[in-house]
């Protein structure tokens, strides 16, 4: 059996899309250095809705195939991104997408949202308990943007970390401690930035309308970013690919992208982290999440 790669970074997120919006460009960068990258996502996506309409007979109100079909998105999106480590939390299919804070499948016995705190957060201690990864990435407390899966993928990420770490519980592995939790944001000035980029485009916006900052989620003051990952072109161009794959959710033009809503936003290179301990270097954002560790 080969030595485990030295540094090792794990990444929960809700959906099959969640990984390549907010991460692709920090995977393929850490993938293609050599690192272990772990995602693990906690629902199928079987709520979302169906951008293209050769694909509508997959939503959750005609066939309800979606779940399936985002699996294979999923994959192909890991292709591109050079991620080889992907799983669902308890299997494909344990935790059922919950659909927007609201709707009546928020109380669906099966959804995610109505998951067990413990239960589900005893598959994910498993998962840290094995991959060992010093560095944890999830949302912040809100979601980044309300979405009760992104709120209790948050929950369940930071309940297994602790988990993970308690003297007990031999029989799901020996305790790990992450030596750092970053949660997802969006530095504002970036954000403006890439707003005006995608206002100076003009007409040459190929979709009906042009989202809002506060569309965007997880917006923060610049000051609470403590690092910045610039996959640079090779990295962005495999973030643009994977998201590209998950064409049942995304829709990608160029440098922008659009959700089901139709509402245009700049596709970011770089990515922004907040550390949940809410500290932030003195000398300003680090450009690596392992910055100053010492790994064997
Ligand atoms: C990026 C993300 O979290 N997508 C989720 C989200 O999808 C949104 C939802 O369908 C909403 O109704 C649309 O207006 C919006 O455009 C979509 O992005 O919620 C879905 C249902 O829970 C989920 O499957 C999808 O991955
Ligand atoms: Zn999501």
């Amino acid at each position: 059996m080969t030595d485990p790669p030295d540094r090792r970074l794990l990444l929960v997120h809700a959906h099959p899309d969640d990984e390549s919006i907010n991460n692709g460009a920090t995977m393929a960068k850490y993938a293609a250095e050599g690192a272990l990258v772990t995602l693990v996502t906690c629902t199928l996506g079987e709520e979302g809705e169906v951008i293209p309409p050769g694909l509508a007979h997959l939503a959750p109100d005609r066939e309800d195939t979606l779940g399936p079909y985002r699996i294979g998105e999923l994959a192909a999106a890991m292709r591109e991104l050079g991620v080889t480590d992907h799983r669902f939390l308890g299997g494909p299919g344990r935790y059922r997408d919950s659909g927007m804070m609201g709707v009546e499948q928020n109380a669906r016995p099966d959804c995610f949202w109505r998951a067990p705190l413990d239960e589900a957060a005893e598959l994910l201690m498993e998962v840290i308990r094995e991959v060992r990864p010093q560095v944890l990435v999830t949302y912040d407390p809100n979601g980044g943007y309300g979405h009760p899966d992104h709120i209790q993928a948050h929950r369940v990420a930071m309940r297994a970390a602790e988990l993970a770490a308690a003297d007990d519980r031999p029989e799901l592995g020996r305790p790990h401690t992450v030596a750092r939790i970053y949660w997802n944001c969006v530095q504002r000035s970036a954000i403006e930035a890439g707003f005006a980029r995608l206002r100076e485009a003009g007409r040459d916006i190929p979709f009906p309308g042009i989202a809002g900052a506060d569309d965007v989620p997880g917006v923060v003051d610049d000051s609470e970013v403590a690092v910045i990952i610039d996959g640079g072109d090779r990295h962005f161009a495999a973030k643009t690919a994977a998201m590209r794959a998950h064409a049942s959710q995304i829709a990608v033009d160029g440098p922008f992208f659009a959700l089901s809503n139709d509402l245009g936003q700049p596709l970011f290179g770089a990515e922004h982290y907040r550390l949940a301990d809410a500290s932030a270097p003195p000398g300003g954002p680090a450009d690596d999440l392992f910055a100053g560790m010492v790994i064997p």
